[in-house]
């Protein structure tokens, strides 16, 4: 389980307080108006921004002092963040060990999670040698390799086209339940949440706000959401 316990964020002029739990395995989408701070409660979450007060637990565990790489977390952004010299066996190893070492219980596994994600035959290719929906599965194979408890996901699949993208969310979905993963996804489309996601956080007038029925938000949503819906 994650909790929030009592967060609050400050950057410049910008607060926002989260104080809510998500369960192990749920999914669970981050939706709000633009600069909102759905990108910054995931940042806080990974432990790449530090928070004004609160603090951040897993299953009980204060992991507010732990460096976003010992966090049980994998995050998962637009641009996949693959390195653009290294080729993907090369990016992927380092999802499992800092230094990228590859040996041959390492090689097997990082074949095994290229070929779940439908890219066997693509370990020595680097990231511009590959299509953007090729990154993206990529970024979700790291993920996978890493298997850590929770998948945080911040906009990967924006880019890509309706058909791509839905494959997408399904490989996800498919892979954390396999792995009882615990996601949260910010996401622009509500389509998205929709999807792959029955609890939703909404994030907006500076509060991020406690998981709701992702069905019941979207059919009935408060003011500020049908602003930003259109
Ligand atoms: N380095 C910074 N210094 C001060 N304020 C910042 C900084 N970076 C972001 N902000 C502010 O923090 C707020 C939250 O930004 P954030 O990127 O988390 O929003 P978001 O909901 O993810 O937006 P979007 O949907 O547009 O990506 C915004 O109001 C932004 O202007």
């Amino acid at each position: 389980m994650l909790t929030l316990d009592n967060l609050l964020i400050e950057q410049g002029d910008f607060r926002l307080s989260a104080d809510f739990e998500i369960e192990t395995g749920a999914r669970v989408a981050v939706i709000g108006p633009s600069g909102a701070g759905k990108s910054t409660l995931l940042s806080v979450i990974s432990g790449f921004f530090t928070q004004r007060a609160g603090r951040v637990l897993w299953d009980g565990i204060d992991i507010t002092g732990t460096a976003p790489g010992e966090r049980p977390l994998s995050i998962l952004f637009q641009d996949q963040n693959l390195f653009p010299h290294l080729n993907l066996e090369t990016n992927l190893a380092l999802g499992l060990n800092p230094k990228g070492k590859i040996d041959r219980a390492a090689r097997a596994r990082i074949e095994a999670a290229l070929e779940r994600v439908g890219l066997d035959g693509f370990g020595k290719r680097k990231p511009g040698q590959i299509s953007g929906g090729q990154q993206s599965r990529a970024g979700l194979a790291r993920a996978l390799l890493r298997a850590r408890p929770m998948l945080l996901l911040d906009e990967p699949f924006a880019a890509l086209g309706p058909a791509l993208k839905a494959e997408m969310l399904a490989l996800v979905a498919e892979i954390a339940g396999e792995q009882g993963t615990t996601v949260l996804m910010v996401s622009h489309d509500p389509e998205d949440a929709r999807v792959l996601c029955p609890q939703t956080v909404l994030v907006a007038d500076g509060i991020a706000h406690p998981p709701q029925d992702t069905a019941a938000l979207l059919a009935n949503p408060p003011p500020v959401l049908k602003d930003y819906l259109g």
